[in-house]
């Protein structure tokens, strides 16, 4: 099989570009080789992964500090429908990058991608008072910026300075030292899932009838079966107002029964479901000293030998031979 090309936030030198090469370039990765194509934003990442001009793209979807991408959510449940099939854990630094022998007095502007700003603002108000911020599609988009001469700095990963040919002005900048950001990497819909690892998560999002109870049913079919949800998170449907896309991920994969039971729990139960994937759980790089994301201990009789032992103490019920005794 051929590596494919694969789309990501650009240009080159963002975060997400660092994350995406964290995956292609690990010994033995099966995407050694793929094409990696930036850009301009999360949106048209995932716009040229629908339209099969590339065959996979990744994407930021959250911060430790900021939280969602709402763009990425969106773009994960618009149709034709995608799955994810991968996530990754980059810790995240900032540095400011200037062009050559610019000065703290002379930074008038600074740009950056929302959540860079986000991320960084205690420290821009307390560094740069003056300076009027700027929002960019990506941090690297904000270092082209700079290097153009249409803003002075620019809030970004350290490595876009070799991109842009800018200087570092501050290394080390946060408001929140040991931020983490989750991306993740999206194949069509179809696609063959990566096989269960016993360490997964399952990304799904729903609708359903505004009535109370309706979110806590939803939630209820999980917890019963012991799966550990992960995250929650609602958008807007777009259709009206008051109406919601809630995006839930659970530790498991779909192949599991208590996750796929769930899952044909909420099909019922559900006005629309989107399945967004079931893919191995990343822990953040060795090294660093930012902590992975919690993991809660299985819950007893929930196990996968649990349900096989279930199901086949309800096989053997149900299959009486024709010929037995009965009314
Ligand atoms: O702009 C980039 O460099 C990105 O990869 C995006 C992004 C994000 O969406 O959160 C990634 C990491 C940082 O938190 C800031 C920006």
């Amino acid at each position: 099989m051929t590596a494919p090309d694969i789309a990501f936030l650009g240009p080159h030198g963002t975060f997400c570009e660092q994350a995406l090469r964290s995956l292609v370039e690990a010994p033995g990765s099966a995407l050694a080789g793929s094409r990696l194509r930036p850009a301009a934003s999360t949106t048209a990442a995932l716009d040229l992964l629908r339209a099969g001009e590339v065959g996979l793209a990744c994407v930021p979807i959250e911060s430790s500090v900021e939280g969602a991408v709402p763009a990425t959510m969106d773009g994960l449940v618009e149709a034709p429908s995608v799955v994810v099939v991968r996530e990754i854990l980059l810790p995240v630094r900032f540095a400011v990058l200037v062009r050559p022998g610019t000065t703290h007095d002379d930074v008038r502007t600074v740009a950056s991608h929302p959540h860079g700003e986000a991320q960084t603002r205690r420290w821009l108000a307390a560094h740069l008072p003056a300076a009027e911020v700027r929002m960019t599609p990506s941090t690297a988009a904000a270092a082209a910026a700079v290097a153009d001469g249409q803003v002075d700095a620019a809030v970004c990963a350290p490595v876009a300075a070799g991109h842009y040919g800018l200087e570092i002005l501050a290394d080390g900048v946060h408001d929140t030292g040991d931020a983490v950001t989750r991306f993740v990497v999206a194949a069509p819909a179809g696609s063959r899932l990566p096989a269960p690892t016993g360490s997964d998560r399952t990304s799904i999002a729903a609708t359903t009838v505004n009535e109370p109870g309706a979110l806590l049913a939803i939630l209820t079919e999980f917890a019963i079966r012991g799966v550990d949800l992960t995250r929650i998170e609602s958008r807007p449907s777009k259709e009206r107002l008051g109406t919601y896309w809630f995006f839930l991920d659970g530790a498991g994969h779909v192949a599991e029964p208590a996750m796929g039971e769930a899952l044909a729990a909420l099909h019922r139960r559900c006005t629309e479901l989107r399945f967004l994937g079931s893919y191995p759980r990343a822990t953040v790089p060795a090294g660093s000293t930012a902590p992975s994301p919690p993991v809660a201990p299985p819950v007893p009789g929930q196990g996968t030998g649990d349900y096989d032992a279930a199901a086949g103490w309800l096989t053997a019920l149900r299959d009486v031979p024709d010929d037995a005794l009965g009314i």
